[in-house]
């Protein structure tokens, strides 16, 4: 399916890269340009539009598809706009000019995380209508702000109000990571994200001498713990190979903040940590082996926190979950292997998944490098063009999901 010239590109391949031309990158994103792009799209479509500003300046822009049996749950299928930084002079082509070489591979920013899953949605809806098809249960696209820096101004709002509610989300589909094998990974529950600074005080004094008791060395005690515990749990994910980078826990020591000159001894010293807390551990006791570093490493050892996710939630991978059992159906009858996971970072599902509606994270993209976030992130057309395929086959059996226990 590749296409040579851009007479010869697939349309689907010259949408995704009008967008991916559109400057949502954080921290100043142009959510502006986004949310027109989108409501042209439904206009384009013959879809409902709606807009919700969920904070001054942060829109949420829902696109819906009405089903046959307004009766029946919808199916949500979410996507973030704003993409994250780039550090230019590290790209091979402009990350904001969605270049496609000779091959087929489309540079950009958003390649992989996660404009291409937005496009494909928008994609395999038009197909399908376009086909004359209807389903029995609604099916909402919808466009968040601000995922990459946490979604606190996107969808942890957009859950709690009536709008949402209004929606009455089923089930919910969002982004994944690429795989580089043949298998798509699919994830089921995300680590909790938990942001730790912990602040040590201590005594101060002159450069030369043997101070005793500062903050340095007790915030060198909790640093070592820290790093110990990350360790362990390194071992421990090396030692299985039935286990996954999601599975166990991680910690990333990512700031050190202190001190005012070379011969100052500093009564303040702080070390900023990126927890992911796997989804099977005992939060409360987890927090309390944090505290109890602390307190090891001496007095006037403090901690807080800045991001803090208690509400860790997995969404059944069997056929007890209907909407599991439609997908993997559907992944089965197109040969799609699938390898179930954890998610190691934090998406929008969890705000989803909080409020009760299952989600899996999928982005249809087998035989590709791991590059979100990352130099030179791109993505071959073919295997774009693939995932609109594929959500042309997964959206009827999902959007076909007989009425549940609960809705009948
Ligand atoms: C904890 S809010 C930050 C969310 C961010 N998401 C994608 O990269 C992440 O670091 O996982
Ligand atoms: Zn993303
Ligand atoms: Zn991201």
């Amino acid at each position: 399916m590749t296409s040579k010239g851009p007479k010869e590109e697939h349309p689907s391949v010259t949408l995704f890269r009008q967008y991916l031309r559109i400057r949502t990158v954080q921290p100043k994103p142009d959510y502006g340009a986004a949310v027109a792009f989108f409501e042209e799209r439904a206009r384009q479509l013959g879809l409902g539009c709606q807009k919700v500003e969920v904070a001054p300046g942060y829109v949420v822009t829902v696109l819906t598809w009405p089903g046959t049996n307004p009766a029946l749950s919808s199916i949500l299928l979410n996507s973030h706009t704003d993409v994250v930084p780039v550090f230019k002079e590290h790209w091979s082509h402009d990350p904001f000019e969605a270049f496609k070489d000779s091959e087929g591979y489309i540079y950009a920013r958003g390649a992989q995380d996660m404009k291409c899953v937005s496009i494909q949605y928008l994609e395999a809806v038009r197909r399908l209508k376009v086909e004359g098809h209807r389903f029995p249960r609604t099916i909402h696209m919808t466009f968040v702000p601000d995922e990459e820096v946490g979604g606190h101004q996107g969808m942890e709002l957009f859950v709690q109000r009536p709008e949402f509610h209004a929606l009455r989300a089923g089930f919910a589909l969002d982004e994944g990571i690429a795989n580089p094998t043949d298998a798509f990974t699919v994830f089921y529950s995300e680590r909790s994200p938990w942001w730790v600074r912990v602040t040590s005080t201590g005594r101060p004094g002159h450069g030369s001498l043997f101070i005793e008791d500062t903050a340095a060395e007790k915030l060198h005690k909790v640093v070592s713990s820290i790093l110990a515990f990350r360790e362990k749990e390194w071992q421990r994910l090396q030692s299985n190979p039935h286990l996954k980078e999601g599975a166990v826990t991680s910690v990333n020591l990512t700031k050190l903040e202190g001190g005012v000159a070379y011969n100052v001894v500093p009564a303040t010293m702080s070390a900023s940590f990126d927890f992911r807390v796997a989804p099977d551990v005992d939060f409360k006791a987890f927090e309390e082996q944090l505290q109890s570093w602390c307190q090891a490493a001496g007095e006037g050892v403090t901690l807080e926190f800045a991001q803090k996710w208690m509400h860790p939630q997995v969404t059944p991978t069997d056929d007890s979950n209907p909407w599991w059992a439609a997908f993997s159906r559907v992944c089965k009858d197109m040969n799609l292997s699938l390898e179930p996971e954890i998610m190691p970072a934090a998406t929008d599902s969890r705000f989803i998944r909080a409020v009760g509606v299952p989600a899996l994270g999928f982005s249809p993209l087998n035989r590709t490098p791991v590059l979100l976030h990352d130099h030179d992130e791109r993505l071959h057309e073919a295997v774009f063009l693939r995932g609109v395929d594929i959500y042309t086959r997964l959206l009827p059996a999902l959007a076909s999901v007989p009425a549940l226990p609960s809705e009948s």
